[in-house]
């Protein structure tokens, strides 16, 4: 079987620590049309916040037939129940600190008696904004240029097994040439780009340069029309690529 994100062209990540915009439902925000939901942010996330979000979240999705993954920041954001879809793990290849590479994995194996294996894949994370959370909170390396870039993509790839690989801006849009180099460096995985997406020609830029694009803060700040418009972009997107250059 195929992993589910291969079919994936958009995913709203949503902050647990963020409300929705305006008097906004998980159901509004399924029905943008996205692939799937990633509940997950950097800071300030508690189990008691992810586990508020996923029962209503969880509920939508299987309504509108929304995959639904949390991406954990630390172990204590992984909840057992309810039960999403799967858990999509960061690994950060540029973290200044290895704890965010191997640490915090070894950490959460040894503590967690409930790893459910068959949900649990992983992102290997190349971090490129220094500006944004993420970036301090691992003291990432954000000075790498396509080449560095393309080559921690095959690094991933090649080296580590990883079956996604995410370059991630989080609130900056990114250099396409990076992500593109990011993605003629992969094979078979599959590259998820994320940052500062905010409109329909965005999200059809990016799409072009990537396999699946990630919309975050949008979804809080300006609500789900605004993001409904950045799938028709990432679906337009995806419909012109031709078997030749798309992964
Ligand atoms: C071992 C387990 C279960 C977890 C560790 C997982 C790791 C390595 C986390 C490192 C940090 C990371 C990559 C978090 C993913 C979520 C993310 C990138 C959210 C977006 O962050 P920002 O946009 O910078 O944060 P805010 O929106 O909170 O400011
Ligand atoms: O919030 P934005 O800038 O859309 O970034 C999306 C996502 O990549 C964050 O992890
Ligand atoms: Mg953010």
């Amino acid at each position: 079987m195929t992993a589910p994100w291969t079919d994936w062209d958009h995913i709203v990540k949503l902050d647990p620590d963020k409300t929705l915009y305006a008097d906004e439902t998980f159901t509004d925000v399924c029905a943008t049309g996205t692939d799937a939901i990633e509940i997950g942010g950097t800071l300030d996330i508690t189990a008691e916040k992810m586990r508020e979000y996923l029962r209503p979240c969880l509920a939508a999705c299987a309504e509108h037939d929304v995959a639904c993954y949390i991406e954990p920041s630390h172990a204590d954001a992984v909840v057992h129940e309810p039960i999403p879809d799967g858990f999509l793990v960061p690994v950060v290849l540029n973290a200044g600190d290895t704890f965010w590479t191997t640490g915090a994995h070894l950490n959460w194996v040894k503590s967690d008696e409930h790893i459910d294996w068959d949900r649990t894949f992983n992102e290997a994370y190349i971090i490129m904004n220094p500006d944004a959370s993420v970036a301090t909170y691992t003291e990432a390396n954000c000075e790498l240029d396509a080449d560095d870039v393309a080559a921690y993509a095959t690094v991933a790839e090649r080296m580590l097994g990883q079956d996604i690989v995410y370059v991630e801006y989080s609130g900056m849009f990114g250099d396409t040439d990076v992500v593109g180099a990011a993605h003629d460096a992969l094979d078979e995985a599959t590259l998820f780009y994320g940052g500062g997406i905010g409109t329909y020609d965005d999200a059809y830029r990016m799409r072009h340069h990537a396999d699946t694009v990630v919309v975050g803060d949008l979804i809080h700040d300006e609500g789900a029309d605004v993001v409904a418009e950045t799938v028709d972009g990432a679906k337009a997107a995806a419909k012109e690529r031709t078997p030749d250059n798309t992964a």
